[in-house]
């Protein structure tokens, strides 16, 4: 099947000088599916202009509650509870006018500086598409919301992307995905004690090879422990095939014959027979519980060093002005309860990266 790079219509790039570069190791660390934390990142006004700008959000109703997805379930049927669940403030209402509009827009200049930075750096050139100097461009490629979290809230463990072909009928049909996740702290002061920790879950060691998609090809799974699975939907007769790579640069070993993949999927039982102890799945009922539950995933509750999944965990305090990055496809994250009785602001993101679409 032949597969065409998706042309978006965003504008042409501009340099623009770079006036927040990541400190050195950060790109590594993103490339090989580690999480980078960057302390006191964004100046303390505009800190406290767009936490006041949330606050303001807040009280005219205009974040909804929101959990992870359950796609056998409809928005309604999942019941969300503003109590339980993660409010946010869409993209849509970024550009608004309404609340402190030249803040948000202060804060997505910066981020399209950053978004271009990653672009040259982790080799994902279209993750820059957009950073030219037009105000549309600023939105282009890229999502942008607020986080709320009322005392006792709370995020299921979950990754932000998953492979197109798991995705069901609408997972080719997007000109693009999410490709790195970023989240921008607004709690001045927050302490442990008050909870709402992001507990992350990388790999126990680095990946040798980039993380996250191989030539386009979204990643799905991991061997051994730490190498990435790729999935190459491109195989002759609609096919796919799972594929990794010993290095950078290395030709690709395929791990499976050609198969046509079910929903929903189980790459393990493609691979080829002494290969299956080997490998996890990532996009799965088991560690995403956008396809089992919306509140609980059953892997929940193993302590990290007693998962037979090879995972580290770092837990991120959400202490305001600390900006933490990870590639959207490989990260399992989630939140801890808000113990505090304030409420834990963020505002989060995902930069894109064009999809390919399938012919
Ligand atoms: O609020 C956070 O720290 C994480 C939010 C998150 O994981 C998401 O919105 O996908
Ligand atoms: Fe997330």
């Amino acid at each position: 099947m032949a597969m065409l790079p998706f042309l978006a219509g965003c504008a042409a790039i501009a340099p623009q000088p770079l006036s927040h570069p990541l400190s050195p190791g950060a790109i590594d660390t993103i490339a090989a599916g580690q999480v980078h934390v960057e302390r006191d990142w964004i100046s303390p006004k505009l800190l406290s202009a767009l936490r006041r700008d949330a606050q303001g959000l807040h009280e005219n109703g205009l974040f909804s509650a929101d959990g992870l997805t359950n796609n056998a379930k409809s928005r309604d049927e999942q019941g969300f509870q503003e109590k339980y669940d993660r409010q946010t403030f869409r993209n849509d209402g970024w550009g608004a006018t309404t609340g402190n509009l030249a803040a948000r827009l202060e804060f997505a200049q910066l981020m399209q500086q950053l978004k271009k930075e990653l672009a040259v750096g982790l080799g994902r050139p279209t993750l820059a598409s957009g950073s030219g100097s037009s105000l549309e461009s600023i939105w282009c490629h890229h999502e942008m919301t607020y986080n709320w979290y009322e005392p006792g809230a709370s995020l299921g463990r979950h990754l932000d992307e998953h492979h197109e072909e798991t995705k069901g009928p609408l997972g080719w049909s997007r000109p693009s995905r999410r490709s790195v996740t970023w989240l921008v702290y607004l709690n001045d002061d927050w302490r442990e004690e008050e909870g709402g920790a992001l507990r992350c879950f990388p790999r126990a060691s680095p990946s040798v090879v980039p993380v996250g998609a191989d030539d386009a090809n979204l990643q799905v799974g991991w061997l051994a422990g730490d190498c990435p699975v790729f999935l190459d939907s491109d195989r002759p007769d609609a096919q796919s095939a799972l594929y990794c790579l010993a290095h950078v640069d290395a030709k690709r070993q395929y791990l499976s014959p050609d198969f046509i993949p079910t929903r929903p999927a189980d790459f393990g039982k493609v691979l080829f027979p002494p290969l299956r102890d080997h490998f996890q799945q990532i996009s799965t009922a088991r560690l995403d519980p956008r396809f089992a539950g919306a509140r609980a995933a059953p892997s929940e509750n193993i302590p990290p060093s007693e998962s037979p999944f090879n995972e580290g965990s770092l837990d991120v305090l959400p202490q305001a002005g600390t900006l933490v990055l990870f590639d959207s496809v490989t990260l399992p994250h989630k939140v801890l309860p808000v113990t505090s009785s304030r409420q834990r602001i963020a505002a989060t993101g995902w930069f894109h990266e064009e999809s390919k679409v399938l012919l």
